[in-house]
C-alpha cells in the first residue's frame, strides 16, 4: 500500500489534553502537550506510571479524543482525519491477551486484511516480516503458545504489516527478561534504521530511553518536563563525584575546601560530601591532590556518570524509581466506564 508522502513533521501537538472523570473526580491525565516530532525520529516518552504516556499515545493514535487541544499524525489532524491517521500509523498496545489458537503467521495475515491488502499481498508481507524479524521459529506456532519475549516479536511485526509511517510502541518491553528486552530493543533500532519510519515508545525503564532513543521526552503528571537527547539531558547535571570521610569534621572541611571548585555543587551528609561536576572523572585526580595537601584524604572515592533517573530527581525532586512504586495506578474497574464514550 502506498500514501502520499507528507512533508511536514510526522506528529505535531498543539495544548492537547485529556481529562477523565470517575467517581466525579476530574483526572487532568495529560495537560497541554506541544509538541513536534519530526520524520524519521526514534522517540521515547519517559515518566512514571500515571504520568500520561499511555493516554498521550491513544490520542495520536486516534482511540480517544482530546478533550481540548489538537493533534496530527503524519500530516493528518486525529479527530477529523481518523481515518487517514490510522492508515498512516501502526500501534502495538500493552500486551494483545493471549489465547489464540491461530498460527503466528496467520495472525499477521489477518492483520493485513484488516489493513486493506490482497490476500496475496497480506502473505508476501507476512513472510518478508517473518524474515526480516527472524521469526521463523515463532510464525509456525500457536500464538497461545508463545512466550512473552515471542509473543511481543510477534505484536511489533502486527505492527508493521502496512508499512506505516509512523509506528506507536507503548511499553513494548514491560514484563520481558532482561535478555529479552535486549533483544527486542535490536530489534527496534534494526527496524528504525532500516525503514525509516517515525518510531514513537513509551517506557519506564530508564536504560531503555537511554540506549535506545535519539530524543527523550520526559513527562510528569500529564506534562513535558524536559525534551532532548539523553545525552544532552544527562550532561546538563555533571558527574557525580562522592567521597567519604573518616568523621562528620573532616567531611565539613572538605567541603568548605570543595566550595571553590568552579561551576560544582557541594552537598554534605555527615561524614560524606557530594560533589556535582562537569567532567568529574578528569577532576578526581585534581581534587584528592588538593584535599590531602589541606590533611584531609577522603577514605572511600567513588565517580558516577549522571543517569536518567539522576535527570527525574533534579528536574522533579523524586526519583523515577521511587515514583514509580509509591504511585499506583487508578483503580482499572473504573477506567473502562469513561472509555466507553470515546
Ligand atoms: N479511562 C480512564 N479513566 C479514568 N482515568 C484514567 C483513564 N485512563 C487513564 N486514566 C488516568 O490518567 C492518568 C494517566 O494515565 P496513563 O495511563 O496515561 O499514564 P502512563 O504514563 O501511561 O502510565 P503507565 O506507565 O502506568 O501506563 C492516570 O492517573 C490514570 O489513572
Amino acid at each position: 500500500m502506498t500514501h502520499h508522502q507528507h512533508s511536514g513533521p510526522a506528529i505535531v501537538t498543539r495544548g492537547l489534553t485529556r481529562h477523565f472523570t470517575s467517581r466525579k473526580q476530574t483526572v487532568e491525565a495529560v495537560q497541554g502537550l506541544d509538541l513536534e516530532i519530526g520524520q524519521g525520529e526514534l522517540v521515547a516518552f519517559l515518566g512514571p506510571n500515571g504520568a500520561g504516556k499511555s493516554t498521550t499515545l491513544r490520542m495520536l493514535t486516534t482511540l480517544i479524543p482530546p478533550t481540548s487541544g489538537s493533534a496530527s499524525v503524519a500530516g493528518h489532524d486525529v479527530v477529523t482525519g481518523q481515518r487517514d491517521v490510522r492508515h498512516a500509523i501502526g500501534f502495538v498496545g500493552q500486551g494483545n491477551g493471549a489465547g489464540h489458537r491461530q498460527l503466528g503467521r496467520d495472525e499477521l495475515v489477518s492483520q493485513g486484511r484488516a489493513h486493506g491488502l490482497s490476500r496475496a499481498d497480506a502473505h508476501r508481507r507476512a513472510a518478508q516480516l517473518v524474515e526480516d524479524l527472524d521469526l521463523a521459529a515463532v510464525a509456525d506456532r500457536k500464538v497461545s503458545s508463545l512466550s512473552g519475549g515471542q509473543r511481543r516479536r510477534l505484536d511489533i511485526a502486527m505492527g508493521l504489516v502496512h508499512l506505516p509511517r509512523v509506528l506507536f510502541l507503548d511499553e513494548p518491553s514491560t514484563g520481558l527478561d532482561p535478555q529479552n528486552r535486549a533483544n527486542l530493543q535490536q530489534l527496534i533500532q534494526r527496524l528504525h534504521a532500516e525503514s525509516g519510519s517515525t518510531v514513537v515508545l513509551t517506557t519506564h525503564y530508564l536504560e531503555e530511553a537511554d540506549a535506545l532513543a535519539g530524543r527523550v521526552i520526559v513527562v510528569d503528571h500529564g506534562r513535558v518536563i524536559a525534551d532532548d537527547t539523553a545525552a544532552r539531558l544527562k550532561s546538563g547535571l555533571g558527574d557525580l563525584v562522592r567521597l567519604g570521610f573518616g568523621s562528620a569534621a573532616d567531611a565539613a572541611r572538605a567541603a568548605a575546601r570543595l566550595e571553590r571548585v568552579p561551576d560544582s555543587r557541594v552537598d554534605v551528609d555527615e561524614t560524606s560530601v557530594d560533589l556535582r561536576v562537569k567532567d568529574g572523572s578528569t577532576l578526581v585526580g585534581e581534587v584528592l591532590a588538593d584535599l590531602a595537601a589541606d590533611g584531609v584524604p577522603p577514605t572511600r572515592v567513588e565517580v558516577a556518570r549522571p543517569t536518567l533517573d539522576d535527570v527525574f530527581l533534579d528536574l522533579t525532586g523524586r526519583s523515577l524509581r521511587e515514583a514509580q512504586s509509591t504511585e499506583s495506578p487508578t483503580d482499572e474497574s473504573t477506567r473502562t466506564e469513561s472509555e466507553v464514550a470515546a
